[in-house]
C-alpha cells in the first residue's frame, strides 16, 4: 500500500473512533427518567448493578438515581444478605471487597424490585430464569424493556431458543442481551475491558426521548473503565456467549490434564468453528462477524479459556476425577459454571435435531461430562468425528 493510501486510511480509522467518542458522550435525556432495576445479585450480578448504579447516578435527566438490585435471600452468619448489602455497600459472598454505590439497594423481593421499573436487567444463573420469569408476569409494567446478561439457551418443546427472546415470550416485553471478554471480579475493580449490547428497536418503539434505544443503553452500561459498543445482533452475542462456556470445559480438560497451550489453542480453534456452525445453522439471523469484531465473540471465548469459573472446574475435574457438580460446590462457593448446564442442554438439541456428529468438540465435552468417558480421548473424538463429516 503506498504511504499516501496508509496516512488517508489512519485518517479514516481516527475520525471513526472520533465519531464513535462524540456519539458516547452526546447529551441524552428523557421526558421521564427511566426507573432502572436489577434481578440478580452474584458475582456478575452485583458487578453490573455496579456499573449501572454509577451511571444513574451521574444521569439524573435519563435515569432515576436509585437502582433496586434482587437478591435471592440467604443468611450470612445470622445477617440477611440484602441487609448487610444495604448498610455494608459490600456483596460479602458474591463479589467481596467491592465497594458498591449506595444508590443500588438490595430487596429480597422480586416484585417490588421490578414492578415500577422501565429497564429490567436479568443477570442470575440461567437454571433459575424460567422460576423468576414465571413470578414476574402479569406484574411488571407492560411498556417495561429488558436487558439479559445470561450466557445459556433455553431449550425445550420449541427447540433452542435465546434467553432473551424467552424473556420476550415469557413477560411480553422486548429484551435484548449484554455480552463479552467480562469476568467479573476484573470489571469490578474497574480494570479496564469492552462489552457488547445488542437490541433491536421494537415495532411499538416509543420515540427518542420517550422509550429505550441503542444511545440509552450506552449510557446506562458505558464505564471509563467498561467500553460497550451497541449493535442490532442480539442472536450473534448471545450464541458467542452462551457456548464459550462449553469451549472452556474443553479447554479446562486439556489444561488440567497438563497438555499445555498448544492443546487449550487447539480446543479454542474447534470451539469457535462450532460457535459459528451453531449460529448458521439455528439462528441464520446471527452475524459471522460478530464472533470476531465484537468482545462477545472470540474475546470472550479467550478471556473465559484464561481464568473463567468455568475453565477453572473442568481444570480441577481433570486434576482430581471429581465430577462437575461436585467441584462447582468445592471450589465456587455458590457460584455457578454455566458450561455444565449449557453442554448437557446443547447436547439435548443436537439430539433431538439430529446434529451431534456436526459438533463434535461439544458433543465431547458432554460425554465426558456426564458419561463418563475419559478426557484424554477428547482430540480422538474430535478426529473421528471430523472423519465421519
Ligand atoms: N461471573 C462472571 O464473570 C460473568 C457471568 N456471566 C453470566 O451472568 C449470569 C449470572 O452469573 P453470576 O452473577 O456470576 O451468578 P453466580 O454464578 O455468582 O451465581 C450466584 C447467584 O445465584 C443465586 N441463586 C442461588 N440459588 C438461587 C435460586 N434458587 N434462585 C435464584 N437465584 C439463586 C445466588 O443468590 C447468587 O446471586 C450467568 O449466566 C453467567 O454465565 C456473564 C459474564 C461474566
Ligand atoms: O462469561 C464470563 C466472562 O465473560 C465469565 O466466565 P465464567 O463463568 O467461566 O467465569
Amino acid at each position: 500500500m503506498a504511504a499516501t493510501d496508509r496516512l488517508n486510511q489512519t485518517s479514516d480509522i481516527l475520525s471513526q473512533s472520533m465519531r464513535k467518542t462524540d456519539s458516547s458522550m452526546s447529551v441524552v435525556t428523557a421526558e421521564s427518567p427511566y426507573k432502572v432495576s436489577v434481578v440478580g445479585s452474584g458475582n456478575w450480578g452485583t458487578t453490573i448493578a455496579k456499573v449501572v448504579a454509577e451511571n444513574t447516578k451521574e444521569k439524573p435527566d435519563l435515569f432515576q438515581e436509585d437502582v433496586n438490585m434482587w437478591v435471592f435471600e440467604e443468611q450470612i452468619d445470622g445477617t440477611p444478605l440484602t441487609q448487610i448489602i444495604n448498610t455494608k455497600h459490600q456483596n460479602v459472598k458474591y463479589l467481596p471487597n467491592i465497594d458498591l454505590p449506595e444508590n443500588l439497594i438490595a430487596n429480597p423481593d422480586l416484585i417490588a424490585t421490578t414492578k415500577d421499573a422501565d429497564v429490567i436487567v436479568f443477570n442470575v444463573p440461567h437454571q433459575f430464569l424460567g422460576r423468576i420469569v414465571s413470578q414476574m408476569k402479569g406484574q411488571i409494567k407492560p411498556t417495561a424493556r429488558a436487558v439479559s446478561c445470561l450466557k445459556g439457551f433455553e431449550v425445550g418443546p420449541k427447540g433452542v431458543q435465546l434467553l432473551s427472546d424467552y424473556v420476550t415470550q415469557e413477560l411480553g416485553i422486548e429484551c435484548g442481551a449484554l455480552s463479552g471478554a467480562n469476568l467479573a471480579p476484573e470489571v469490578a475493580k474497574e480494570h479496564w475491558s469492552e462489552t457488547t449490547v445488542a437490541y433491536r428497536i421494537p415495532d411499538d418503539f416509543k420515540g427518542e426521548g420517550k422509550d429505550i434505544d441503542h444511545r440509552v443503553l450506552k449510557q446506562l452500561f458505558h464505564r471509563p473503565y467498561f467500553h460497550v459498543n451497541v449493535i442490532d445482533d442480539v442472536a450473534g452475542i448471545s450464541i458467542a456467549g452462551a457456548l464459550k462456556n462449553v469451549v472452556a470445559l474443553g479447554c479446562g480438560f486439556v489444561t488440567g490434564l497438563g497438555w499445555g497451550n498448544n492443546a487449550a489453542a487447539a480446543i479454542q480453534r474447534v470451539g469457535l468453528g462450532e460457535i459459528i456452525k451453531f449460529g448458521r445453522m439455528f439462528f441464520p439471523e446471527s452475524k459471522v462477524e460478530t464472533y470476531y469484531q465484537e468482545s462477545a465473540g472470540v474475546a470472550d471465548l479467550i478471556t473465559t479459556c484464561s481464568g473463567g469459573r468455568n475453565v477453572r472446574v473442568a481444570t480441577e475435574m481433570a486434576k482430581t476425577g471429581k465430577s462437575g457438580e461436585q467441584v462447582e460446590k468445592d471450589i465456587l462457593n455458590g457460584q455457578s459454571a454455566q458450561g455444565l448446564v449449557t453442554c448437557k442442554e446443547v447436547h439435548q438439541w443436537l439430539e433431538s435435531s439430529g446434529h451431534t456428529e456436526d459438533f463434535p468438540l461439544f458433543e465431547a465435552v458432554y460425554q465426558i461430562t456426564y458419561e463418563n468417558v475419559p478426557m484424554k480421548e477428547l482430540p480422538s473424538m474430535i478426529e473421528e468425528l471430523d472423519i465421519v463429516e
